[in-house]
């Protein structure tokens, strides 16, 4: 695995202005084991610019990291650097600095002595990929100490793996930012206003493996959007196996390679980039590709999005980073190559082979078919005995329900996640035979939707909505089988962008209407209308109004029955 620590310095990053007297590039001479007071220990990491010690004072005996730098270092990033920690002193993950100054020919600054930095933790735990909890950790944290620092008014724009570490115990479960070498304030002190864009296309400076597309490959100035972007590259890179494509190589060292190298990140998509992984990863990279050069980006609903798709999956306060990564309570996800994109839990292998030997087995007769109306007399309910008393293999059919009585089988003590519930409701949804169980599914929809603080709009949840839309818009439901790939689907029709204002409107709109309609066409327009206002750019999240809809919609339908 590459390590993923390679920074660059453009000509952009004006020091002169910083403290800088003439800098002449000369070699450094050998580190003394004393700077100002400080006695120096172990070398913890080095980069570019300079090393990290860590450093036991002389009289006070504190414990710090030493950032050391030669002065007449080309790229002396510890004179800008400094000015930078007191603006960001007192958040929950900035490290404190306790002091700075130069002493012969080292400029140095003493830091919180902290952990690993997760390149180093991804690297040493051997696997391609790390696992999703410690991701989503890593998201919510790296989120929301980008919050802060952009609050406070400065740029990181140099996110990568190297410049996250854990804390020292008691602070392992801590993500910090350190290396602000690259930082810069987008924020006027004096005047307030934020940085101006530019035309003028820039020297790059930050990382060649996460920095935005925008800074990366079109020279464009930093703003908060691009500090989003390197996190969101960050956290796909540590899902997918071996990382993403361009840090395979290496860094590189012609331009030509340069060159590809910007060719190969600029046409990844998010989807191409994204394929297999949880949804939310796919729509955060979009999302701060979106962003404008000046938006302040909506910090909490990201590290809520993490939170809430580390909440499916099960996982338990995924606010702290735990390492190594706590034992998973649900069976593991056995995965080919990529990590599955569902969230559901794999079949274990032995069942596997028995369901195959099944199917291999299968007499397949003339179906009775579902959602007919004329035969649904003749439809053989399922029942308990389906699933789980006929042997397999015995010749006969085997239903592999997706109803309750499956969710028996789960092993005790694991709760299936809302995907997984919602999978299954969508299932039922599509085998309705009447309005009478839509009424029930929709019923159930909601109570999936309210049964832990996340009231988003899955992809599992927009799924079920297809299918309802899909039930009630086809004339001949309950007369005809097989609407649901067929037919057409919302999905099809969603808006790209919508101001938010709309989707309140539209869903007050709903909640009163749904009760004065009289087909099953006109609730398909409905479903339809509130699964496109509550999509991806206007928030996901329903409303009262919204969860009111869902309340009518189900009335509705058992009155038109
Ligand atoms: N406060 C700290 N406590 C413990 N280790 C640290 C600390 N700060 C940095 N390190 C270690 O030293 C490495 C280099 O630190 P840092 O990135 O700040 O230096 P740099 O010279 O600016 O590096 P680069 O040129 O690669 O950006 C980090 O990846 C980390 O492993």
């Amino acid at each position: 695995m590459a390590k993923v620590n390679e920074s660059i310095l453009s000509s952009e990053q004006d020091y002169s202005d910083s403290e800088g007297s003439e800098v002449s590039v000369q070699k450094p001479p050998a580190i003394p084991s004393v700077i100002a007071n400080w006695w120096l220990n172990e070398n913890l990491g080095s980069g570019y610019s300079g090393s990290i010690f860590k450093a036991t004072h002389l009289h006070t005996h504190q414990v710090v990291a030493l950032k050391i730098q030669f002065v007449n270092h080309e790229c002396p990033t510890n004179r800008y650097e400094r000015h930078l920690y007191p603006l960001l002193q007192g958040g929950v993950g900035m490290p404190n600095l306790y002091a700075s100054g130069v002493q012969g020919a080292w400029d140095y600054l003493a830091i919180d002595l902290l952990g690993s930095s997760l390149d180093s933790l991804h690297r040493r735990s051997g696997k391609e990929t790390m696992d999703l909890r410690s991701v989503c950790s890593i998201a919510i944290q790296v989120i929301l100490r980008l919050q802060f620092m952009h609050h406070r008014g400065v740029l990181h724009r140099d996110i990568q793996l190297g410049n996250c570490v854990i804390g020292l115990p008691p602070n392992e479960k801590t993500i910090y930012m350190i290396d602000f070498g690259f930082s810069k304030r987008y924020i006027d002190p004096y005047t307030g206003r934020h940085i101006p864009d530019s035309k003028l296309k820039r020297d790059f400076i930050g990382n060649y493996w996460f920095s935005s597309i925008n800074v990366h490959c079109r020279g464009k100035v930093p703003s908060r959007r691009d500090d989003l972007e390197a996190a969101a590259l960050m956290f796909i890179h540590l899902l997918t196996p071996r990382g993403l494509s361009w840090t395979r190589n290496g860094v590189p060292k012609t331009t030509e390679a340069h060159n590809r190298l910007k060719a190969e990140k600029r046409s990844a998509t998010p989807e191409s980039l994204c394929r297999g992984l949880p949804s939310e990863f796919e729509d955060f990279l979009a999302y701060t590709r979106r962003l404008k050069f000046l938006e302040c980006p909506d910090y909490d609903r990201w590290a809520d999005n993490f939170r809430d798709l580390a909440k499916d999956e099960g996982f338990t306060n995924v606010d702290d980073f735990v390492w190594p990564p706590p034992i998973a309570v649900a069976p593991p996800v056995t995965t080919i190559n990529t990590p599955l994109r569902a969230r559901t839990p794999a079949i274990p292998r032995n069942e596997l082979s028995a369901i195959l030997n099944g199917l291999t087995n299968l007499r397949l007769e003339p179906q009775a078919v579902l959602a007919d109306r004329t035969n649904t007399q003749e439809v053989p309910r399922k029942t308990s005995d389906d699933v789980v008393k006929r042997p397999i293999g015995s010749g006969e059919m085997i239903v592999i329900s997706s109803d309750s009585e499956t969710r028996d089988q789960v092993p005790r003590g694991f709760q299936p996640s809302k995907a997984h519930r919602l999978k299954q409701l969508a299932d039922k949804a599509s085998n309705a035979t009447d309005n009478g169980a839509l009424s029930q599914n929709v019923k159930e929809f909601k109570e999936i939707l309210q049964m832990n603080s996340s009231r988003a709009l899955t992809k599992e949840a927009f799924y079920f909505l297809d299918v309802l839309f899909k039930q009630l818009d086809d004339p001949s439901v309950f007369v005809k089988p097989a609407r649901t790939s067929r037919h057409h689907s919302f999905n099809e029709q969603v808006p790209e962008k919508e101001p938010s204002y709309i989707k309140l409107g539209v869903v007050a709109r709903l909640r009163m209407e749904v009760y004065r309609c009289t087909t099953n066409k006109a609730l398909a327009a409905m479903v339809s209308d509130f699964a496109k206002v509550t999509n991806k750019s206007t928030g996901r999240t329903i409303t009262k109004d919204g969860f009111a809809f869902l309340d009518g919609l189900s009335e509705r339908l058992k009155v038109l029955q």
